[in-house]
């Protein structure tokens, strides 16, 4: 396990709710901060049909690019009725053409759990796969879940992507609704945060 000994990251993200959430998560380890947009490093294509496969792309594509340490996350939510799908397709089912609609790609969710009249609950996860990369071709791999449930209509404004229709088992809010301090002590990517700072940064 390599120990990051630097002062200085990348976020290998061009997703505003994610840079923000990682912002957050990093903040106490006095790393420097700089995003992708920062370099000015375009998206790499995400052709891997797994989270680990996704993220290990975007992180040595910004390692690359910056010279730096690299960090990305790739996520989703996989819905147990739907044999795990959104899944790594999370992104593409909000994809218009013209930007992203998450509304849409929650209702397109919730109508495929309505017409397969699936029992609810409706058992869903959301995943966070973390790539920790260094310029030299290293990298670090760790993995956060959580498990709820995804409800409807949607909940809440706070947060980002699918965060309205998720219910995280044993809370009454949805991450669209629990205050952002709440969602990173439970979420997805807090539990991968977790494993990344305990072999890496702590
Ligand atoms: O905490 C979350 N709360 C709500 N929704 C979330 C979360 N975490 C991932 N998601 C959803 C939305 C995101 O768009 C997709 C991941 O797709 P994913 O390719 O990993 O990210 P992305 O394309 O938005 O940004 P980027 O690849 O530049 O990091 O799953
Ligand atoms: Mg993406």
């Amino acid at each position: 396990m390599r120990r990051f000994e630097g002062d200085k990251l990348v976020i290998a993200s061009h997703n505003a709710g994610k840079i923000r959430e990682i912002r957050a998560l990093l903040e106490p380890f006095g790393v420097e901060v700089a995003s992708a947009a920062d370099f000015g490093l375009d998206e790499p294509e995400e052709t891997e049909d797994s989270f680990a496969g996704n993220a290990r792309i975007k992180a040595h594509h910004a390692a690359k690019g910056s010279g730096l340490p690299a960090l990305s996350d790739d996520s989703g939510i996989t819905v147990d009725a739907l044999d795990g799908a959104p899944g790594v397709h999370t992104a593409d089912w909000a994809e218009t053409g013209n930007g992203r609609d998450f509304p849409m790609a929650m209702e397109k969710v919730w109508t495929l759990l309505e017409e397969r009249d699936a029992p609810t609950p409706r058992r869903a996860a959301f995943n966070c796969t973390l790539c920790l990369a260094w310029p030299d071709g290293h990298d670090e791999m760790f993995e956060g879940k959580v498990r709820g449930q995804v409800v409807w209509p949607m909940r809440g404004d706070q947060g980002f992507g699918f965060d309205p229709v998720f219910l995280p088992d044993g809370e009454t809010e949805t991450f669209g609704e629990m205050d952002p301090a709440r969602k990173h002590a439970m979420s997805h990517r807090a539990d991968a945060f977790r494993k990344l700072v305990h072999a890496c940064f702590a």
